[in-house]
């Protein structure tokens, strides 16, 4: 498997506007989209752009939500993930299914618009880690 950049950092909140605010006012962000529902990934999705990734912000959706109970257990929100870009989602979940991680359910559409899935914090050092096809055709 062929490691990729760092696509973005997944950052969940219990209020996506307070949090566009923040990065706004507080961080000089200039370049932020606007906020979109994905009802299928259970989350309020808006990316805040920096030079080098995005931070993505996401706030629940609903009670079953998967980021419910995250922010129970942090109610301020908090870092929640982090998203690397691989060429082949197929050869990616493959490999890690080879190596035995724990994958999260299956590959499905994200955010970009192209396939993703997750493995679980306890095989990633405490880091809930997304795996995603690059954008564009670089298999
Ligand atoms: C915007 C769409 C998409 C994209 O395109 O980018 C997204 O990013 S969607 C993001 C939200 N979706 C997901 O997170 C899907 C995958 N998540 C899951 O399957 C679950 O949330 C989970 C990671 C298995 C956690 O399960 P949950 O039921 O929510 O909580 P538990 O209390 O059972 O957690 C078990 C264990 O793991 C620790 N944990 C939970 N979340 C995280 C986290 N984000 N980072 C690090 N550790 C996490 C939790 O603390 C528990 O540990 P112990 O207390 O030690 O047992
Ligand atoms: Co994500």
């Amino acid at each position: 498997m062929k490691l990729g950049r760092i696509n973005h950092v997944g950052v969940a909140t219990p209020s996506i506007d307070q949090s566009i605010a923040a990065y706004r006012d507080l961080m000089g962000a200039t370049v932020i989209g606007v906020p979109f529902d994905l009802p299928a990934q259970g989350v309020r999705v808006c990316f805040v752009d920096t030079p080098n990734t995005q931070i993505e912000l996401i706030e629940p959706l609903g009670a079953d939500s998967p980021i419910v109970k995250f922010l129970e257990k942090n109610p301020q929100g908090g870092q929640h993930h982090v998203c690397f870009e691989v060429p082949d989602i197929d050869a990616a979940r493959a490999w890690f299914d080879d190596k035995g991680a724990r994958i999260l359910g299956p590959t499905r559409t994200g955010a970009h618009g192209t396939p993703i899935f997750f493995l679980h914090p306890k095989d990633m050092g405490g880091v809930l880690t997304e795996i995603m096809e690059s954008p564009g055709d670089e298999h």
